[in-house]
């Protein structure tokens, strides 16, 4: 660091990407496309940065409120992926969580920041993207997870899988 308190290093980020299921849609998640920003063009979850002081649970429901107004529920840890893509200028550590839309509330994703997403679609997790037209993070986590079949296993642990199936430079 500098004598002045400044830095020029650069230092990841963190983001919360939510991998958000519902029960009238079995075996899909909601995917939008990006817009606007890094990685424009690719195909993404709802979720966005961690605020400073926010859990992950909050800022996943956060997220996909603002994005989507989209009430969740059951919100738990999925899994955490370190992806980094050094020709964009990028690497966040982007910590996935898992959760249901309450139905309760409207259950009709809306696409509330247009600016930056181009709509939100119901998309069978077999049927994403190929990997190149996925978002960094949404990439390096169809390498490590399956949100309908590891429900349980992640579910009852407290920390990340450290089964060494996590790698640092995904896509
Ligand atoms: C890859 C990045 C930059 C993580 C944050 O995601 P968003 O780009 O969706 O950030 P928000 O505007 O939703 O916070
Ligand atoms: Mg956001
Ligand atoms: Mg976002």
């Amino acid at each position: 660091m500098a004598s002045n308190g400044c830095t020029l290093a650069r230092r990841p980020g963190v983001g919360v990407a939510v991998v958000v299921i519902y029960s009238g849609r079995p075996g899909c998640v909601l995917l939008g496309k990006r817009k606007g920003s890094i990685g424009a063009g690719t195909f993404q979850l709802p979720g966005g940065h961690l605020e400073f002081g926010e859990n992950w649970e909050d800022c996943a429901k956060r997220e996909v409120l603002e994005e989507t107004g989209l009430h969740l529920n059951n919100v738990y840890f999925a899994t955490v992926v370190n992806s980094v893509k050094l020709e964009d200028n990028y690497h966040y550590v982007t910590i996935f969580m898992q959760g249901e839309v309450n139905m309760d509330y409207d259950s009709e994703p809306k696409n509330l920041e247009p600016q930056k997403n181009e709509g939100w679609d119901w998309i069978k997790w077999e049927d994403l993207p190929p990997t190149d037209q996925l978002f960094c993070p949404l990439a390096c986590v169809r390498q490590v997870y399956h949100p309908f079949k590891e429900r349980l296993k992640n579910a009852s642990r407290n920390s990340p899988a450290n089964d060494g199936k996590h790698p640092d430079h995904c896509v």
